[in-house]
């Protein structure tokens, strides 16, 4: 395995030039800052979010590992992937194991991102807890208690949220605030959530469920099961308002709707998203808050995306 170190902490045109406008010293400051950071490895690549969040951390001037852990298929049938013009060496499941060691002694900062398939989140979860590295979980669905309860059993560090886009992830802590402060405050009305997303997301969204636990502590009964799921494209384009070139790019158009028993009044939460790069840079700001306190020795060592919003360490 060689080391692609170098290449990949080359920082984006945007950067080099916001670096550009600071005093000398200050620039220095950033590149110590940036040397200093986490590596970050990124599964998988082949994935529209993995390859997303790997350009992001190119973007941020970090350092890219430049291996994936991958599905066999793509291993075998593709070997390595461009993201911004570095290639990514994909590894197998079988080989995993082998590969990590060696990464572990390249890398010795180094932090796991996890966009993967709800099939395969927990088995992921556990192997990076074997091996004791600190990870970022942006994939959805899997048995969550599961996964919840291995990470906190292994001591290992992480951060684990269904979205990390900074605003949206302001909008389910305002949603979960309102809960705390007002429960009950819907008791009688009823809810209606639909989510859209691209054909091949296989569960039901993450966030979606999340902001149902805290629509159900205001007083409104409803289920992971009563959401409706939006996958076909006359009904995204036609009804959720999906612009046409984000229907299999990648969206996430959500909309919760509170209705009081007469119909007489009507309240809308709603938050659509076009494209990855907001989870992308959200997912990046995680990694960085989770080395920070992995370096610290933080006593806590589980976090979902509210705790890194609330540590102020979302850029
Ligand atoms: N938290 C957040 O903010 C967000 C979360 N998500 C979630 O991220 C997840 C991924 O979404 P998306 O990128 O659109 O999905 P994709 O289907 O585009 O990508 C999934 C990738 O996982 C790979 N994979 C399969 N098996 C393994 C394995 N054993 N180890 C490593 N990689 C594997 C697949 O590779 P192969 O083809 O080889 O099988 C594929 O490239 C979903 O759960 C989605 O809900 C999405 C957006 C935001
Ligand atoms: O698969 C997606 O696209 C998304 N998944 C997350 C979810 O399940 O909530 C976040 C966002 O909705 C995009």
């Amino acid at each position: 395995m060689s080391s692609l170190c170098a290449a990949a902490r080359a920082p984006s045109a945007l950067a080099a030039s916001a670096s550009a406008r600071l005093p000398r010293a200050s620039r220095r400051a950033m590149v110590v800052c940036a040397a200093q950071g986490p590596a970050i490895m990124v599964n998988s690549c082949t994935g529209k979010m993995g390859h997303a969040t790997a350009e992001a951390v190119v973007r941020a001037g970090l350092t890219l590992v430049p291996y994936s852990l991958t599905g066999e298929s793509e291993a075998v049938a593709v070997g390595n992937v461009g993201v911004s013009g570095i290639p990514v060496e994909l590894v197998g499941p079988e080989k995993r194991q082998q590969a990590i060691e060696k990464i572990k002694s390249e890398y010795p900062d180094l932090v796991l991102i996890d966009y993967t398939l709800p099939s395969v989140l927990n088995g992921n979860a556990l192997f990076y807890c074997d091996n004791k590295l600190p990870f970022v979980m942006g994939t959805t669905g899997g048995d969550r208690d599961k996964l919840l309860a291995d990470v906190k059993a292994s001591g290992n560090y992480a951060v684990i949220a269904p979205n990390m886009g900074k605003q949206i992830v302001a909008f389910q802590t305002m949603m979960e605030l309102m809960a705390e402060q007002f429960p009950g405050c819907f008791t009688g009305y009823k809810l209606h959530v639909a989510e859209s997303h691209q054909r091949t997301k296989v569960d039901t969204s993450g966030t979606a469920k999340a902001v149902v636990k805290s629509l159900n502590k205001m007083g409104l009964p409803y289920t992971e099961e009563d959401i409706e799921k939006v996958r076909t494209v006359d009904e995204q384009v036609g009804r959720m308002g999906v612009p046409e070139q984000w229907v299999d790019a990648g969206h996430a158009f959500h909309t919760y709707t509170v209705t009081s028993p007469d119909g007489s009044v009507v309240l809308e939460f709603k938050h659509n998203v076009c494209g990855r790069e907001v989870y992308a840079e959200g997912t990046v700001d995680a990694a960085i808050f989770l080395h920070r306190q992995v370096k610290a020795g933080a006593e806590q060592r589980l976090y979902n995306m509210i705790d890194v919003l609330s540590a102020g360490a979302m850029r």
